[in-house]
């Protein structure tokens, strides 16, 4: 294929953020792209392997999700870039005409590929599905999520899992900060597509300051915090992103990636992120478990067999408030599909509510106040 001529990602026409309000550190914003806005806070439900398990793509938008997140691994495996590609990219495979973010991959080889190297120039590995050879380095990444027609495109990066030596989280971030170089070359920023940065550094606060600084100063679109939500305790993360937000720039969005639980990301928006990804909605609903305003509810637990209330009674989503706990509970004993359909929905529906909460609490200047009604209602506990 010919190569195409790279732009400057930072002067793409139609990719834009603007902030509408800010309440401390917490930003109301908005993310323009090819495919429509994006409402900041975001939360982004994962559709790694172009479907968010057990939803339909209109259910998902009903929920009020402006984006969703397709995976680079996963999809470059099965069903390859350059089939969808020939079936007119992600957005029309999957039947999602809205934004659609992917990953670059390489977290994925890191934890789920064989007999993987990596060196300067890639990342080699053998597929999980079929141990057929596959080589990622930056520029193969981004020409992946090209074919796929995302329209926000992560640099490929090497995330390092925490605890780690200084030494091993130094390599790691300066790798990434090279490779992040080689991507911006790469990029084809059709207009409203973007290239997001990735800052690493672990646990390291100077070395988290010396990785965002030098991203910035090479301009991307937006700016993603990755290295976390991999083991650490929570005022670990906490800490870093206090120590990291301060040094990007203020009009750019951006995006804490796998975080997070409903307190994570509260407490994450009060430290200047714009956007969020995590399978725990998704994952915990196939497992039984509801989010809920007043915290999580286990329906695997037999205390619910006989209990006639729905989840929420005041949810406008029908899976919370038209089905008993018993007859989820019954559901998820005899793993019945609609067991997980419904508690995905009820899930996302309460992740988007969340985040729809944060962005009027934004608005209306009460961040802080938003916060604390929030968490007196997980503290209330299942009534
Ligand atoms: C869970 N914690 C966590 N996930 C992480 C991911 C995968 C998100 C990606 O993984 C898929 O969800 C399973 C989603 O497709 C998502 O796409 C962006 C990361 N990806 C990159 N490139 N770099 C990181 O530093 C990173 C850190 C993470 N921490």
């Amino acid at each position: 294929m010919t190569v195409p001529t790279p732009t400057d990602p930072a002067a793409a026409p139609a990719f834009g953020f603007r902030r509408i309000a800010t309440d401390g550190m917490a930003r109301r914003g908005e993310v323009t792209t090819a495919h429509g806005a994006i409402r900041t806070p975001a939360f982004m439900p994962v559709g790694t392997q172009a479907t968010v398990k057990t939803m339909y793509p209109e259910q998902v938008r009903a929920l009020g999700a402006d984006i969703l997140l397709g995976n680079t691994y996963h999809l470059m495996l099965r069903p390859t870039a350059e089939r969808v590609d020939r079936l007119g990219g992600l957005h029309r495979f999957m039947n999602w005409p809205h934004p659609i973010l992917t990953d670059s991959g390489g977290f994925q080889v890191m934890s789920l590929a064989k007999l993987r190297k990596i060196n300067e120039q890639a990342v080699t590995f053998q597929s999980h599905i079929d141990g057929s050879r596959h080589v990622l380095s930056p520029e193969r990444s981004l020409e992946i999520q090209g074919l796929l027609g995302s329209d926000i495109q992560m640099q490929l990066d090497e995330c390092v899992a925490l605890p780690a030596e200084r030494a091993e989280i130094e390599r790691a971030m300066r790798l990434s900060l090279r490779w992040a170089e080689r991507s911006k070359a790469a990029f084809f920023g059709k207009p409203g597509h973007g290239l997001f940065a990735i800052v690493q550094g672990g646990d390291d606060e100077a070395l988290r300051v010396e990785s965002a600084r030098a991203l910035t100063a090479i301009g991307f679109h937006g700016y993603a915090v990755g290295g976390l939500a991999v083991g650490e305790p929570q005022d670990v993360m906490l800490r870093i992103l206090s120590a990291t937000t301060p040094e990007l720039p203020e009009d750019r969005p951006r995006y804490l990636m796998g975080v997070g639980t409903p307190d994570d990301i509260v407490e994450s928006v009060g430290r200047g992120i714009d956007m969020f990804d995590c399978v725990m909605p998704t994952r915990a609903g196939r497992h039984g478990q509801a989010f809920t305003r007043r915290g999580k509810v286990n329906l695997r637990n037999a205390r619910h067999a006989d209990d006639p209330r729905p989840i929420d009674e005041e949810s406008t989503c029908p899976a919370a408030r038209d089905y008993s706990r018993a007859y989820l509970h019954h559901l998820v004993k005899a793993e019945e599909a609609l067991g997980a359909m419904l508690l995905t929905w009820i899930n996302l529906s309460y992740y988007q509510d969340l985040m729809a909460g944060l962005r009027a609490a934004i608005e209306a200047g009460r961040f802080e106040d938003h916060k604390a009604e929030v968490k007196a209602g997980w503290a209330r506990g299942d009534i």
